[in-house]
């Protein structure tokens, strides 16, 4: 795995774009993978700006989120698809057909996972998947435990995470206690990995990952194992290491 330490959030926001950039500009049909939360937000203002500005284009782009929380339509400001839209996908050129959200209010949970896959398989591999750091080491929704041959599935979420997350909700309590989480295998299948780290909280969990045994207590470890793996990492989130 490659560290690149950067200085802040700014900065790793700026590195993940200008590496997306390259990859966008220069594959044929590119297909990315991409996360929620609170850490790519600034990789997608500027993959927005990079748009704006016209240096780039994604009308021939494939997208695969993460996750997205059981039971919110993607009308519910607190589904993954929402955050999507109003982050990046409407500011883009991306048509509407090549952006995909697992569907979390489907009736039936199990063939929609299936239905995901599939549609990934049509795609062939996730040339560049962006990755966030749980606090429990979850990348994607698979909590601690998840079994390192997993794909896409319903998981349930880990008090920790619904605690984590609830800062995006109006009360603690209305955080979806299931998600629909690509495995990780699924995650390993990508041709590249790009994991994005910023801010002291994700120290402890970055230096397990790195420095940890490879285990499915600690599901980011199995990061260790693929062969093209890059991290973009702030200095607060590297303060536990040196590096
Ligand atoms: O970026 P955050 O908000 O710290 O979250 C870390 C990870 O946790 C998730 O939000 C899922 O809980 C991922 O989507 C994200 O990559």
């Amino acid at each position: 795995m490659e560290v690149i330490k950067v200085k802040n959030y700014d900065a790793m926001s700026e590195k993940a774009c200008s590496i997306i950039m390259n990859r966008v500009i220069n594959l044929d049909n590119p297909v990315l993978g991409l996360a929620t939360g609170s850490t790519p937000e600034g990789l997608y203002e500027y993959l927005i700006n990079t748009y704006k500005e016209g240096e780039i284009s994604f009308k021939d782009t494939a997208t695969f989120n993460l996750d997205e929380y059981v039971g919110l339509a993607p009308s519910n400001p607190n589904s993954y698809h929402y955050y999507m839209n109003e982050k990046l996908f409407k500011h883009i050129d991306i048509p509407d057909k090549l952006a995909h959200v697992p569907n979390g209010s489907a009736q039936d949970l199990d063939s929609e996972c299936r239905h995901y896959e599939q549609l990934m398989r049509d795609r062939k591999q996730i040339d560049v998947q962006i990755l966030g750091l749980g606090l429990n080491g979850h990348i994607g929704f698979n909590e601690p435990g998840t079994s390192f041959e997993s794909r896409t599935h319903v998981i349930d979420l880990d008090e920790t995470t619904r605690k984590a997350n609830a800062r995006f909700f109006d009360a603690p309590e209305d955080v979806p206690n299931k998600a629909i989480t690509m495995g990780l295998e699924t995650i390993m299948d990508s041709k590249e990995i790009i994991l994005l780290v910023s801010g002291a909280r994700k120290a402890e969990p970055l230096a397990r990952l790195l420095h940890g045994e490879v285990s499915e207590e600690f599901p980011a470890s199995i990061l260790q194992n693929h062969k093209d793996v890059v991290i973009i990492a702030d200095e607060a989130s590297l303060s536990e290491l040196e590096i």
